[in-house]
């Protein structure tokens, strides 16, 4: 009897696994790689990334490893398109340490995450921290201007006891305008619409933006002095580079005018800029350096740590393709330049790894050469195509290659779309062609949930896209000659393969995932 009793329970305790991996088997690859999407944004959820990063122990607050002990004496600000959701965490956590909160966030986010289901990213009545929209169009407005001004207005008021929790993440730089004076609003506004539009980088654009403004570029932070600043970020920018993501105000750096004026002569902007922009400029320190700061004293004050990044994301998708039986590899979190040449790596990389016989050299070469195009380094191609055969060869069934970052798309046409589903659409006809890569899986999604101006995160596509589309009279060429991936998407199978999970509250660049299946359900290559 206790060896039947024996065994029935160690049937019943791998029954929900054996379970578990049968609803896996019958998942398909297109499934899958949407289940990855969804654990890469779930794990730089604001709140998830909050709880992981703020350590409380009665009055004892640790933050990467530092402490600090809160008396009643915790202010926290923040700007941004998901410092709401980790605003509302920080307060679950800190309670009624925090003494008062100004947070600025774009215009309708709380309306729009009540309604996507994110009732919780909200604060309470009886929150002591204000929410402020503004930045309509994520340009900078006075609504933003009023929030900066309080945030500044708390800064300023800190003491040597008090702690500054500063939350930060991406569109924090036009949430937060400070201009400099005599540098009127619509003057600052100008100048950057004036650089995005000759199609400056983001980096390029905080340059400027840093040195016009009294709270970017470390401003926050000095404003703060002498009260202990702890910033936490959530990094929308390749490299997560702190003195660039929200323009870095809690980042000292000493900086003369002479980098911004580069910018500026790049573009051809020098001579057409606002007497104002040029006075700030002229001056010969544009903040106080470290030394009128005390340096020691500086470094050990200000704490920045990223908490969320899409590095993270993509280990958090890694886990869960080895719960659903894939293999992960991450390729690298910082892919950017031209969709057509990251379309054209992927497809290539697919090829390689598909291949039933060894791939010819070149194509490993013309992976290589696409590496800097890509911001993909050598070492990282040169392992993802090592572990890719090797999974072919030893018949490791499918490998997820997993990539982030935030490619550009040229815009000629006219059409609606976003960089993810173009990327896609472009993989898909790669993946096509006369030796069509049938079972291969390409999935790109914006974290935040929205490519482009759309209601789409991206799409998920394989190597039969183009047949699909010409059975059903659809000429993807055409769509993409206009930009018109969205279009396209929507009318090819009843939109069934757009990736469309709602707005998420959070923002870490894109994921690109590529299901490779390794054992020989492909055509000789
Ligand atoms: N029709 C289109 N087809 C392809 N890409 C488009 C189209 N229209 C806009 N885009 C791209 O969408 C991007 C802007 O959308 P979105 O707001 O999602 O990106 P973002 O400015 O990087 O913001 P975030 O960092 O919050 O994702 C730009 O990169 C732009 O080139
Ligand atoms: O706000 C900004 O400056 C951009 O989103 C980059 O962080």
């Amino acid at each position: 009897m206790a060896r039947v009793l024996s065994l029935y329970r160690s049937l019943s305790l791998h029954r929900p696994l054996c379970v578990w991996g049968l609803a896996v088997r019958r998942m398909s690859l297109e499934q899958r790689a949407q289940k990855v999407f969804a654990a890469a944004v779930e794990g730089v959820q604001p709140d998830v990334v909050v709880r992981r990063s703020l350590q409380r122990s009665g009055d004892c607050l640790l933050v990467d490893g530092c402490s600090f002990t809160l008396r009643h004496n915790l202010h926290l600000v923040g700007f941004g398109k998901a410092v709401l959701g980790m605003a509302s965490e920080a307060e679950r956590i800190l309670g009624d340490h925090i003494v008062r909160g100004v947070i600025s966030v774009p215009v309708g986010i709380q309306e729009a995450l009540r309604n996507h289901g994110k009732g919780h990213m909200l604060l309470g009545a009886n929150s002591r921290i204000e929410v402020l929209e503004g930045a309509r169009h994520n340009l900078p407005d006075a609504d933003a201007r009023r929030a900066a001004d309080r945030i500044r207005q708390i800064a300023t008021e800190l003491t040597e006891s008090d702690i500054l929790l500063v939350l930060i993440s991406g569109g924090g730089s036009a949430l937060l305008p400070s201009p400099i004076p005599p540098i009127s609003l619509e003057e600052k506004q100008e100048v950057t619409r004036k650089l995005a539009g000759a199609g400056a980088t983001i980096q390029e654009l905080n340059t400027v933006r840093r040195a016009l403004s009294q709270l970017k570029g470390g401003g926050l932070a000095h404003c703060a002095h002498p009260a202990k600043v702890v910033a936490l970020v959530l990094s929308d920018v390749i490299g997560d580079p702190l003195d660039l993501i929200a323009s870095g105000p809690t980042v000292p750096f000493e900086a003369g005018p002479e980098e911004v004026w580069q910018v500026l002569e790049r573009y051809r902007l020098n001579d057409s800029l606002p007497a104002s922009v040029k006075e700030v400029l002229g001056q010969a320190k544009l903040r106080p350096g470290k030394e009128e700061m005390g340096e020691e004293v500086e470094e050990s004050r200000v704490l920045n740590v990223v908490i969320g990044s899409n590095g993270i994301a993509l280990q958090s998708a890694g886990r869960c393709a080895r719960e659903l039986g894939l293999r992960p590899i991450v390729l690298s979190p910082a892919v950017c330049g031209n969709v057509r040449s990251v379309a054209n790596l992927y497809g290539l990389l697919a090829r390689f790894g598909c291949a039933t016989v060894d791939p010819p050299a070149e194509w490993a070469q013309q992976i290589l050469q696409l590496g800097p195009e890509v911001g993909v380094e050598s070492w990282d191609l040169y392992r993802a195509m090592r572990v890719l055969r090797e999974g072919h060869d030893e018949g490791w069934g499918v490998t997820c290659l997993m990539a982030g970052g935030e490619p550009t798309v040229e815009l000629i046409g006219m059409g609606r779309g976003g960089r993810n589903q173009e990327l896609a659409l472009r993989v898909g006809l790669e993946l096509g062609g006369e030796r069509p890569l049938q079972d291969t899986v390409f999935l790109s999604g914006g974290t935040d949930g929205q490519d482009g101006p759309t209601d789409a995160a991206g799409a998920v596509t394989d190597g039969g896209l183009q047949e699909e589309a010409h059975s059903q009279g659809l000429d993807s060429s055409n769509f993409l000659l206009n930009n018109d991936s969205y279009s396209f998407f929507s009318r090819l199978s009843s939109g069934r393969r757009l990736l469309l999970p709602g707005l998420t509250g959070t923002n870490v660049m894109d994921v690109h995932l590529l299901l490779l299946p390794t054992s020989s359900t492909h055509p000789r290559q």
